[in-house]
């Protein structure tokens, strides 16, 4: 199910959840991962930045990457309690979340922001996951396409390539909701976002991943990563659980 060369990514966002006991969860989809699989998509894990070290060591060897959910843009400085792309990388850390809606939401995340946080993980050698959705009032009044290519054009520099950049279209309304878009709505906004891609960065695009993320289970994931133009999944609860994690990569099974 590889697309026009592009490798699927199966990747969950932990979100503020996870303690040191959550090191097993890595450790299990390790051992669940089989041979067959690992060769055919890529695997992130982006836990709680206070795990990262832990989570690199236990998938080390592996084929599961770690990632980030959130940098500061610029590489240090007087920036309380903020992380770098730098001190992820220095973690082991090989992408990072950006504009996370729960970040855009809660942490006033601008578009513009996102844009600077996608260069500072590019300049540490991260790959950047840039987040773009709309909230279910903007689908309600019909704005989705709009709202979404908006927050690409901003947030995605110039000269992106499929190796530092992935997007996830992730439907606020979608998140943590068990809600999902139809199938044939995903496609409208996945080749929305492709052809957009292309007007940004020309042919490059075609090796940029867009991703499916809102309420993506073991039980949906099938029908969800078989969307035209979807090239993996963000996953948010479903990806604390080993299984259901496994369950929901087993869709490239
Ligand atoms: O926000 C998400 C991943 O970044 C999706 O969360 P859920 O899979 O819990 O809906």
């Amino acid at each position: 199910m590889t697309r026009q060369g592009r490798r699927p990514l199966v990747a969950g966002n932990w979100k503020m959840n996870g303690t040191r006991s959550s090191i097993a969860v890595v450790e299990s989809v390790r051992h669940g991962l089989t041979p067959d699989l690992a060769e055919r998509i890529d695997l992130l894990i982006c836990p709680p930045s206070t795990l990262i070290a832990s989570c690199v060591a236990a998938a080390e060897g592996s084929n599961i990457a770690i990632g980030g959910q959130n940098l500061h843009a610029k590489p240090s400085g007087a920036f309380t309690g903020s992380i770098s792309a730098e001190m992820l990388a220095d973690l082991g850390a090989t992408y990072v979340i950006v504009g996370h809606s729960e970040r855009r939401a809660y942490h006033h995340e601008t578009d513009d922001g996102v844009h600077a946080k996608a260069l500072g993980a590019r300049r540490a050698g991260l790959c950047g996951i840039i987040c773009v959705g709309e909230t279910k009032d903007e689908r309600e009044e019909g704005r989705t396409l709009d709202i979404v290519r908006a927050q690409l054009a901003i947030g995605v520099p110039k000269g992106a390539t499929g190796v530092d950049t992935v997007i996830a279209y992730e439907p606020v309304w979608a998140i943590g909701t068990g809600l999902t878009p139809t199938p044939a709505d995903i496609a409208e906004v996945h080749a929305s976002l492709r052809e957009m891609l292309e007007q940004l960065v020309g042919p490059e695009a075609g090796r940029i991943r867009i991703l499916y993320g809102g309420s993506v289970k073991p039980s949906n994931a099938r029908e969800l990563m078989s969307v035209e133009n979807v090239d993996g999944a963000l996953v948010g609860g479903a990806s604390l659980v080993a299984e259901d994690f496994l369950g929901i990569a087993a869709a490239y099974a």
